[in-house]
């Protein structure tokens, strides 16, 4: 069976623990056929070290596996996702899903669209007994803002991206409506910094959310944020 679309949603569903309504595959048969086919497409799980990843990345990595073993922890796998099982999901909010279907076959993920190295180097961890996430983050040289330092830009981008992942996952499909970020002090390129994310509490559709950047001895608190994130509403259509 196909597995590359649904990798992504699958995880995310595994760890919430549960399934929901119909599943999309019963309602669009080019997806069904996809998923049933012989056809093998592996994609690529950007969450793993490669040899951009510096020893203090790997060495946080590690740590993390280990704490992975008995389950507490688990790390979630990220793709840079063609057309995953999760855009099938977020096209019943958008009018024309044909178009946005033409449209998501060409698209990639922001966070992963450069070079090994060069962009976002990153893997989030999941601890659901907590509610929080872990991100391991080192930013590459085509991240820069002010010379030496990560572009303000890109450390919100990453925020969001770790602190999203930390709603979706209790919340399913969730959109950032509030972001707000304390910068305390910059983040020398290619350091590996830890964004920790948690979630506060839900009241209805929304999540609130606070995160934290810190060094990796944690002597350094980089930024600090707060987050809400809203289920989105299946009765309304995003455009
Ligand atoms: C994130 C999951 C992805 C999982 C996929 C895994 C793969 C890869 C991971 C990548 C992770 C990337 C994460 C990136 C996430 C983003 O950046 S999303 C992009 C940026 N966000 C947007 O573009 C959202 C734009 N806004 C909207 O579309 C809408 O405002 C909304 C959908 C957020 C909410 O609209 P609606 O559903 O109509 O809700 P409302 O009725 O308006 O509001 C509901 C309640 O929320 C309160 N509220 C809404 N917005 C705000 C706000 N900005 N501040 C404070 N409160 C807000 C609103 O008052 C309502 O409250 P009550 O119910 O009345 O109490």
């Amino acid at each position: 069976m196909l597995r590359s679309c649904t990798a992504a949603l699958r995880t995310l569903q595994a760890l919430r623990g549960r399934r929901e309504g119909v599943s999309p595959a019963a309602r669009d048969p080019v997806l069904a056929r996809r998923w049933f086919s012989t056809e093998k497409v592996i994609p690529k799980d950007h969450a793993l070290p490669n040899p951009s990843w510096s020893k203090d990345l790997r060495l946080l990595f590690d740590q993390f596996m280990k704490k992975c073993e008995d389950g507490s922890w688990e790390r979630l796998p990220s793709y840079k996702s063609k057309y995953t099982q999760k855009s099938e999901d977020f096209k019943t909010y958008f009018l024309d899903s044909k178009l946005v279907k033409e449209q998501l076959s060409q698209a990639q993920l922001f966070t992963r669209g450069y070079e090994d190295g060069l962009g976002f180097e990153y893997v989030i961890f999941y601890n659901d007994d907590e509610k929080r996430t872990v991100c391991l983050f080192q930013g590459g040289p085509y991240l820069q803002g002010v010379p030496g330092f990560l572009h303000g830009g890109a450390i919100a981008t990453m925020i969001d991206a770790a602190v999203g992942m930390c709603a979706a996952i209790p919340g399913g499909i969730v959109m950032t409506a509030n972001l707000n970020i304390n910068f305390k002090r910059p983040i020398p390129l290619c350091s590996v910094v830890v964004i920790n994310s948690q979630l506060d509490k839900i009241e209805g559709r929304k999540l609130f959310l606070s995160c934290n950047v810190r060094s990796v001895d944690e002597k350094i608190l980089y930024s600090e944020a707060t987050g809400l994130f809203i289920k989105l509403d299946p009765e309304k259509s995003l455009i």
